[in-house]
């Protein structure tokens, strides 16, 4: 039996209760941390509060061979832990068709996602979002411009986008960070950078942040440890103003 559990958004409050007792009762606990993290706790954390011990997997682990997996899930019950919501904005599905097609029985335990929580901390309507885009760390001679194409596609439609920033072994993207590249992209493509962001950090904890205004104002504004996320707003609905004006400084 191989079933995915969401970890929610944050800290170990975040997992449900059905999360909770799967990963307490199973045979083998496997924690992906390469698509998000939860930045309110850490490994040994978790394992005091699972009382599991957890193999950590890199993306090969899951992605090219996941035979330790599938195997662990063939004999018994594997919890294999995700942050958020574990098929949002994830590449779990191959895996789960995988352990289909070796006739190993699986099930998903939901927990809260980003792509949700954004909605709610910036008020900005959860019908009016486009497709999504990721922001990567620009390497040497690599300097990707699809997510400001993604953005000018959506701003056209007058929709909305959510743009999910890098996680590296112990490097992670911030707001400031990520308006510079879009800039630079938007400059590269020879399109007007977008006009108003919405910065947000730290969702599902106590104290998230979040900002909305141009990007020389969010470039300037400290929006504290990660993990954040962008959103470029298309043209706002009069709530949707309103809502980022009460509680995003706008
Ligand atoms: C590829 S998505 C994975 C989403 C996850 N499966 C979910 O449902 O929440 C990961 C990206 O979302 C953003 N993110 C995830 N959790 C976050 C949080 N608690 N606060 C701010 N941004 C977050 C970061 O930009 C991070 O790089």
């Amino acid at each position: 039996m191989l079933t995915f559990v969401g970890l929610g958004l944050y800290d170990l409050g975040d997992i449900s209760v059905k999360g909770l007792n799967y990963v307490k009762n199973a045979d083998a606990v496997f924690l992906e941390a390469y698509t998000s993290r939860l930045m309110g706790t850490d490994v040994p954390g978790m394992e005091a509060f699972f009382g599991a011990e957890i193999r950590v997997l890199a993306r090969e682990d899951v992605e090219e061979d996941p035979h330790e997996i599938l195997d662990r899930a063939a004999e018994g019950r594997v919890a294999f832990l995700t942050g958020g919501d574990p098929m949002v904005s994830t590449t779990h599905a191959d895996l789960r068709m995988r352990a289909a097609a070796a006739g190993i029985e699986t099930s998903i335990i939901h927990a809260s996602s980003i792509s949700s929580a954004v909605c709610g901390l910036s008020g900005l309507q959860n019908y009016r979002f486009g497709k999504s885009c990721s922001v990567p760390f620009p390497a040497k001679g690599w300097f990707p411009t699809a997510p400001v194409e993604t953005v000018t596609a959506n701003l056209a439609l007058s929709l909305h986008t959510l743009v999910y920033l890098d996680i590296q072994k112990d490097r992670y993207m911030r707001v400031p960070e990520a308006i510079a590249i879009l800039e630079e992209m938007a400059e590269k493509r020879g399109v007007e950078p977008p006009a108003l962001y919405v910065g947000i950090a730290r969702a599902g904890s106590e104290h998230p942040v979040v900002r909305a205004g141009t990007g020389a104002k969010l470039k300037e504004t400290e929006f504290g440890p990660p993990l954040h996320i962008l959103v470029v707003p298309a043209e706002l609905h009069p709530m949707e103003r309103d809502y980022l004006e009460i509680f995003a400084g706008l």
